[in-house]
């Protein structure tokens, strides 16, 4: 198995990282900015449904704050039309049913700020209201106001009280006109909470200078909120109206919708979990990311299976360098006629090994060639001539060999030097190569003994014409510069049609019958059929 580096090295882990990281690239460049600009978009358009809910309820609110006020003015308008004094107004009160919905009390005041009528205790204790700021204001702007919330000296209730200045049938203000709100239980509470049922977050009431009117946590109504920068408070009271994310609410990330009141110096907010509010965002933001993450896999997997299908060329090319190298494939499976990158490596490698070959070939021509002759040299022979005898054994027809020895040769270099030997061994192997046949080997072993194998004889007396053609073969002088000079030699010859003869038996039969011709004075033939162990002819 290949090692896991090889693996990680390869260029196919790298181009598929590559397009892996391409992929995560565009898809995180692309895919990431139309993400921001769509959450950018879907927060505009909660936001926008979340304070299209906040304006239902603010009008709901200064709707129900309208018509308590209405209720009062005209109730007051009725005692001053009647022209009913303040001992009056008790029963006035206790006859309007709806002032008991609407009110969680109501009350008349004189002028010197005494309680003269309560609706719902007619013995309410006798208290004076003349230090309050909402009794000051209604006298000196004569008409009604709405008070910041404070909690009740009647009831210990936290209330937010609406008033109307009472007047007699002249106009004269006699007093004023109290309708309380709890804010426990505010008529509008129930509303609110509905709005917010089954979801995340909360609705609050603040007036303007952050005291608590509404608010999940009761114990918090009538308390000052904390308005400093950044908080939520600061951020409801800063615009009539709006809506910011980013802010904190006991440490969890918000969106603020706020709205400021008509009717009141109030405001009224919507604190939504940021988690909640844009749960939709999140949720595309996972898919995104799961789309993301599936198409990088497949990115991947398509890099791979690209790359792998790209790469195929070369590992054919790859197969073939291997092919050749083991000798299993010539050159001629390279691609030479593609017409791409790997076209033009095919056609080096075809060059590169045409090259090799060729050298191959010389060196194989070098090392099997005699240098000075040109025929075969000694090693070729040894490595021919077992070859030989095999094909002659499959074919079933006789071998011969023949060894020969140039007559008196040294004294040939000895009388005429050195080149001329060699001039004589150079015509000595061209007389040869010429006298026999192409199917015949002729071969040089050493200094001025060569041997000749035939091949493909039709009998083996055949050989017997050949030994006599070699001789005759030498006989017209050689012309060494300007002299000319006889050249005799003595050939042994060995013939064999049987298959189990070795190199060896058929090299020594040769020289049995080379040394029967020294013997018998040179210049002549003998043939030793191999295993005969005797020279049958001699001339
Ligand atoms: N010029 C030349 N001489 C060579 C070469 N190789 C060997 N010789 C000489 O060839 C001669 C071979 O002599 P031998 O075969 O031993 O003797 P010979 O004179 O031929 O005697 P016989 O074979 O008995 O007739 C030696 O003198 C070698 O020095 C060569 O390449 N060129």
């Amino acid at each position: 198995m290949r090692p896991l580096s090889i693996f990680f090295y390869s260029f196919k882990f790298k181009i598929t990282t590559l397009v892996i990281a391409l992929v995560l690239f565009a898809g995180i460049g692309a895919g990431g900015i139309s993400l921001l600009i769509a959450e950018s978009e879907l927060r505009q358009v909660i936001a926008r449904q979340e304070l299209a809910l906040l304006n239902g309820a603010a009008v709901f609110i200064d709707n129900d704050l309208q018509n308590k006020r209405q209720l009062l003015k005209s109730l007051t308008e009725e005692i001053n039309e009647r022209g009913l004094s303040l001992e009056h107004v008790q029963s006035q009160l206790e006859v309007h049913e709806t002032l008991r919905d609407a009110f969680f009390n109501v009350n008349a005041f004189d002028i010197e700020g005494n309680l003269v009528a309560s609706l719902r205790d007619r013995r309410a204790k006798r208290v004076n209201i003349t230090e309050r700021k909402y009794f000051q204001d209604t006298l000196r702007l004569q008409e009604g106001v709405i008070s910041a919330p404070f909690k009740s000296s009647l009831s210990g209730q936290p209330v937010v009280v609406l008033t109307q200045p009472l007047r007699d049938a002249e106009g004269k203000l006699i007093g004023i006109l109290l309708g309380a709100i709890d804010l426990l239980r505010p008529s509008f509470s129930a509303q609110l909470d509905n709005l917010r049922a089954g979801a995340d977050g909360y609705l609050f009431i603040v007036t303007d200078d952050g005291i608590m009117v509404h608010h999940p946590d009761k114990s918090r109504i009538l308390e000052k909120g904390d308005d400093m920068p950044g908080t939520l408070l600061e951020a409801a009271l800063r615009s009539s109206e709006g809506w910011e994310d980013g802010l904190l609410d006991d440490g969890v990330p918000v969106l603020l919708v706020h709205k400021h009141l008509r009717e009141a110096d109030w405001t009224i907010g919507l604190s939504y979990p940021v988690r909640s509010a844009f749960s939709s965002m999140l949720s595309v933001r996972m898919r995104a990311l799961l789309g993301a993450t599936i198409l990088t896999g497949f990115a991947g997997l398509f890099g791979w299976v690209i790359t792998n299908n790209l790469l195929r060329p070369l590992r054919r090319l790859h197969r073939h360098v291997e092919d050749i190298s083991a000798g299993r494939a010539d050159i001629s499976v390279f691609d030479v006629v593609r017409k791409d990158e790997f076209g033009d490596l095919s056609r080096a490698f075809h060059g590169l090994s045409q090259r090799r070959e060729q050298a191959e070939l010389e060196l194989h021509r070098l090392a099997t060639t005699d240098v000075l002759t040109g025929l075969n040299n000694r090693r070729m022979f040894d490595a021919f001539l077992p070859q030989a005898l095999a094909r002659a054994a499959r074919s079933g027809q006789p071998v011969g060999l023949a060894i020969l020895d140039i007559d008196h040769f040294k004294a040939i270099n000895d009388t005429l030097g050195h080149p001329a030997g060699d001039q004589v061994l150079i015509e000595f192997a061209r007389r040869l190569s010429a006298a026999v046949r192409t199917t015949d080997t002729v071969a040089r072993l050493a200094g001025d003994e060569f041997v000749i194998v035939f091949e493909q004889l039709s009998s083996t007396t055949e050989m017997d014409v050949l030994g006599k053609k070699i001789i005759d073969a030498m006989l017209p002088p050689f012309t060494l510069g300007t002299q000319q000079r006889e050249v005799r030699t003595s050939v042994g010859i060995a013939v064999t049609s049987n298959e189990a003869t070795t190199a060896e038996d058929v090299m020594r039969a040769a020289d049995q019958a080379l040394y029967g011709v020294k013997a018998a004075g040179r210049n002549g033939y003998a043939i030793n059929p191999v295993g005969a162990e005797r020279v049958v002819r001699v001339r």
